[in-house]
């Protein structure tokens, strides 16, 4: 703040007089006039107790003169004492000037008449007030002002707040010396009508209290004050900004004891009155000392020398209306407050204009923003610090949520990553070990077919002997022995050698082979039960695994993810064991065609034979026995009934079909007519151009009660499509032919065992094609071979034993008197027996169930034929001689095959039917590791 020190002036105090009318207490008590004004500004007091004409004691006269600033007498007006005394320091105060009015004088003079007046007689602040905001109106519009307004009083010795007496208020003095009135309410005011308001709001919390010198006595000093503020309306920085104070003081009025004749209460507050009057006193004695004789002021005597420091000695323009009574009675305080008055004469105050430099404001403020500004960053700085503290400590709810949120997420994710990982390993591992099994079980069935093909070798073996050395007694040891060697592992240890009938290689190398093989199955075995072992852990630790997510993974869709994972490789498991029981099954089947293959070539070189036998019995007429007569009868009525062919047909389209439905992954139990129907046609289509026969009946017995299936769509159409003559037909291909139009089982194995995906498995399985043409043909030879060798065998002994045929009295079951008859029984039974026990031992347990239901039938069919001729058997009429024709039948004798040649497309030459593609008639074929069992080509006829 720019000094304005040079600027002060001294003003001396204003005093004025103020003689107020007679009271009416006054004109009771008959008083004399003793202050009488003379011109504006003297009042002669004149001393009651005097006498005129008392020459004697008129050096000792107490009359005195007094001269004053202005003196008003009982006729002056308001306004005439406003306009003399106090009017003129509104311009002041607006200027920026303090200034002070002060009513002093004893108590019922006319202070607060003067200071506040009657509403018919506004005194000086509602005056001042008025004349204040005229001129603040009138004042020039470049200028602002603004006006505050506080009302006080100090009632002994305590500041009260008028417009807000709720407490009380403490005097400070800051370190310029200024007083302040702490916790003081200003009120902002725009109009004197609202100060007036305030001030009668005021006046009403002012203690007053009847005396008896004044009804109305006013028991405190009441201050009332005024702060004006002024600026220019312009940006110009060197705009000033002016404050002016202005003070009006009612004080209380000194009084006597005697006077007020005041005790207790009164009498406190009197002397508290008189004490800060006598404070005032002193502090006005001693500032209108002249010169260096000024003693010290002593302004903290009391609250109202103190408050009104600045008004006695400071800056302000201060103006003391003396109230007096001109009533004689009260020539003594009317004389003291004269003397009072006319000492503070004396005084003179340094004036200045409180003005403040805008420039000055406006650099400080520039600079105090600046800081400001400063401190601000550094407080925001500091609260985020604070804040990023706090939340160091105690993370709020969106922050901890936030947190929270994002560490679940990349926990979840990292947990989804290992769950994924592990559920992928787990079933990678379970994918593996399933083909591992497969390649076991597969590895087992190739076993067991070598083994049966091993075991075919030596019963023909077996059998030829028996017949070459056959001795009463010894055939049925042989027999005996044959049935029970596969399921005896100590067969080589217990087999009786004939030392006279030496044993071929091929029989010899098929022991070795059944041993080693034999060998080869227990540890195939065990790898497979500790294999499965594993599986069922791996299995268990998916299943725990996928009963993990829920706890481990908060997302729903990570949950999801996982959980369809799962069941794609679920679905992929299922799909690899239906795949696997589909091989299974269709291993069956060719087993069973296998097995069907031999019947049909044995039933073709009987029929061969008979014919042969026929023809010679004709030829030579010999005579022939009943028993065997009938026999023939009963085999003829067969051939023409075509029951075997048709069951043969019949289990050819079965086969096809079913083996369709395994490949393309359908349930035999879903198969339905149309799939038969169609099924059939196929068949049709699939059999040699010449071959002409009607779908068959499906009545196996002659006679039966039609419990089968004659009555489904499919066999009720084919009945009445059916011819009931005999059918004549061509036996030229076997159902195993159909299988070079059908997947193979390696090839599915193959696909099943390849990591690639299930679509590409089934085109794969879908397209796959027939094994190379040696491949084949060897398998085509030695299959044949085998049939060949047994049926040259089995002519050699119906030659040889004709004479053991089975009497017609005999019981037909009795077959031990039918050596054929009994040795293609036994020899279905090695089979069937060979195939169950395959089945039973490597097949997977479900596909045992299943099974169960299929084996059965399978025996079912070997044994109706059988039970067939038992019950026909006695119904057949009496045989009569009957030539059947070849050309009638048209059986073709058994055919011998011959290679074609290698670089050809390999295909068997049947004779006199033509060239037919070879069949794969095990799946034995389709392994090359294990030992090819050879050496029968040289048995090819
Ligand atoms: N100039 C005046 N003209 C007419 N009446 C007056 C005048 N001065 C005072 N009075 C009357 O005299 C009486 C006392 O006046 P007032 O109350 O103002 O005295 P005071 O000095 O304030 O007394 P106290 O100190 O006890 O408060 C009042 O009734 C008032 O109306």
């Amino acid at each position: 703040m720019k000094d304005q020190n040079k600027e002060f002036h001294y003003q001396p105090f204003t005093v004025a007089l103020r003689i107020r009318p007679f009271s009416e207490a006054e004109e009771d008590e008959d008083s004399s006039v003793t202050a009488h004004k003379v011109g504006e500004q003297m009042v002669v007091l004149m001393d009651p107790t005097e006498a005129p004409d008392d020459i004697l004691r008129a050096n000792r006269s107490r009359e005195r003169t007094f001269i004053f600033d202005a003196v008003f007498d009982r006729k002056a007006t308001q306004e005439e004492v406003y306009v003399s005394t106090t009017k003129s320091l509104i311009e002041g105060v607006i200027s920026g000037y303090n200034a002070t009015v002060f009513a002093y004088g004893p108590t019922g003079t006319g202070k607060t008449y003067t200071m506040l007046g009657m509403d018919s007689e506004p005194g000086i602040y509602i005056r001042t007030l008025n004349d204040l905001f005229r001129v603040i109106e009138e004042s020039n519009n470049s200028l602002d002002y603004t006006v505050f307004m506080s009302y006080l009083e100090i009632y002994n010795e305590i500041i009260r707040d008028l417009l807000n007496p709720a407490g009380v208020l403490e005097l400070r003095e800051d370190s310029k010396g200024n007083i302040q009135i702490a916790g003081i309410t200003e009120f902002s005011t725009s109009n004197a009508e609202e100060i007036m308001e305030f001030l009668r709001k005021g006046n009403k919390q002012r203690t007053q209290e009847p005396t008896a010198a004044n009804r109305t006595s006013s028991r405190s000093h009441a201050v009332l004050q005024v702060t004006v503020k002024q600026k220019i309306k312009s940006k110009d920085i060197n705009e000033e900004v002016c404050i002016g104070k202005l003070f009006m003081v009612d004080l209380a009025g000194s009084e006597r004891a005697s006077q007020t004749r005041h005790c207790g209460k009164r009498m406190k507050e009197g002397a508290h009155i008189n004490l800060s009057l006598l404070a005032l006193g002193n502090c006005i004695n001693a500032l209108s000392e002249k010169g260096g004789n000024r003693s010290h002021v002593n302004f903290r005597d009391s609250k109202l020398t103190r408050l009104l420091k600045d008004s006695l000695g400071g800056n302000s323009r201060t103006v003391m209306i003396a109230h007096i009574s001109p009533a004689s009675t009260s020539f003594e305080e009317s004389r003291a407050t004269l003397i009072y008055a006319y000492r503070a004469k004396n005084i003179k105050t340094r004036v200045k204009r409180n003005l403040q430099n805008v420039s000055y404001h406006i650099a400080q403020y520039t600079s105090i923003i600046s800081d400001l500004r400063k401190e601000i960053e550094h407080l925001e700085e500091k609260i985020k610090q604070q804040e990023r503290e706090k939340r160091a400590e105690r993370p709020n709810i969106s922050d901890v949520q936030e947190d929270v949120h994002e560490t679940a997420s990349s926990y979840s994710r990292e947990q989804m990553n290992i769950f994924r990982e592990q559920l992928i390993s787990a079933f990678k591992e379970q994918m593996e070990m399933r083909r591992s099994l497969l390649q076991l079980e597969n590895t087992n069935i190739e076993l067991h077919v070598d083994t049966l093909r091993h075991l075919i070798t030596i019963t023909d073996w077996e059998q030829d002997r028996a017949r070459h050395d056959k001795k009463p007694g010894q055939k049925i040891k042989r027999d005996k022995t044959a049935e029970n060697r596969l399921a005896d592992s100590t067969y080589e240890e217990n087999e009786e050698e004939d030392e006279s009938s030496p044993e071929p290689h091929e029989v010899t190398v098929a022991r070795e082979e059944i041993s080693m093989l034999l060998a080869e199955q227990r540890k195939t075995a065990y790898l497979k039960a500790e294999l499965e072992k594993r599986l069922s852990n791996t299995k268990l630790k998916a299943s725990q695994l996928e009963q993990l997510f829920p706890k481990q993974i908060s997302s729903e869709e990570q949950q999801e993810v996982l959980r369809l994972l799962c069941r794609m490789h679920e679905l992929e498991v299922e799909n690899t064991g239906l795949q696997a029981k589909a091989l299974c099954k269709e291993n069956v089947l060719c087993q069973k065609d296998f097995v069907i293959l031999h019947y049909q070539q044995n039933s073709a070189l009987c029929e061969e034979i008979i014919q042969l036998q026929q023809t010679l019995i004709e030829d030579n007429k010999i005579h022939v026995p009943e028993s065997l007569e009938r026999l023939y009868q009963v085999h003829s009525l067969e051939v023409e009934k075509g029951t075997l062919n048709r069951l043969q047909q019949f289990q050819f389209v079965i086969s096809n079909t079913l083996r369709d439905c395994l490949v393309n992954g359908e349930s035999f139990r879903h198969l339905n007519m149309k799939q038969l129907e169609k099924a059939v046609a196929e068949s049709r289509k699939s059999f040699h151009p010449l071959a002409k026969f009607d779908f068959p009946l499906v009545r196996v017995e002659s006679n039966s009660d039609s419990k089968t299936s004659a009555s489904t769509p499919v066999l009720i159409q084919t009945r009445q499509n059916s011819s009931v003559s005999p059918t004549t037909f061509h036996l030229l291909q076997t159902p195993t032919f159909q299988r070079l139009n059908t997947p193979s089982f390696k090839g599915n194995l193959q696909s099943l065992l390849s990591p690639r995906p299930l679509e590409a498995q089934k085109r794969h399985s879908l397209s796959v094609k027939g094994l190379s043409p040696e491949l084949l043909e060897e398998i085509a030879v030695e299959t044949k071979s085998i049939s060949l060798v047994a049926a040259r065998r089995r002519l050699r002994v119906l030659h040889s034993e004709s004479s053991f045929l089975v009497d017609e009295e005999k019981s037909p079951t009795s077959l031990d008197h039918c050596p054929p008859i009994k040795k293609a029984v036994s020899n279905d039974n090695i089979l069937a027996e060979l195939q169950v026990n395959t089945e039973k031992s490597f097949f997977p347990s479900e596909f045992h169930r299943e099974r169960q239901t299929e084996i059965p039938i399978e025996r079912r069919y070997t044994n109706k034929r059988s039970r067939s001729f038992e019950t026909i058997l006695p119904e057949i009429p009496k045989p009569k001689p009957q030539k059947l024709h070849r050309n009638k039948f048209d059986i073709l004798p058994y055919p011998k095959t011959t290679l074609a040649p290698l670089n050809s497309k390999s295909f068997l030459k049947i004779k006199g039917i033509g060239t037919y593609p070879s069949s794969v008639p095990t799946t034995a074929a389709l392994k090359p590791h294990i030992g090819q069992h050879s050496g029968r080509r040289d048995l090819i006829g």
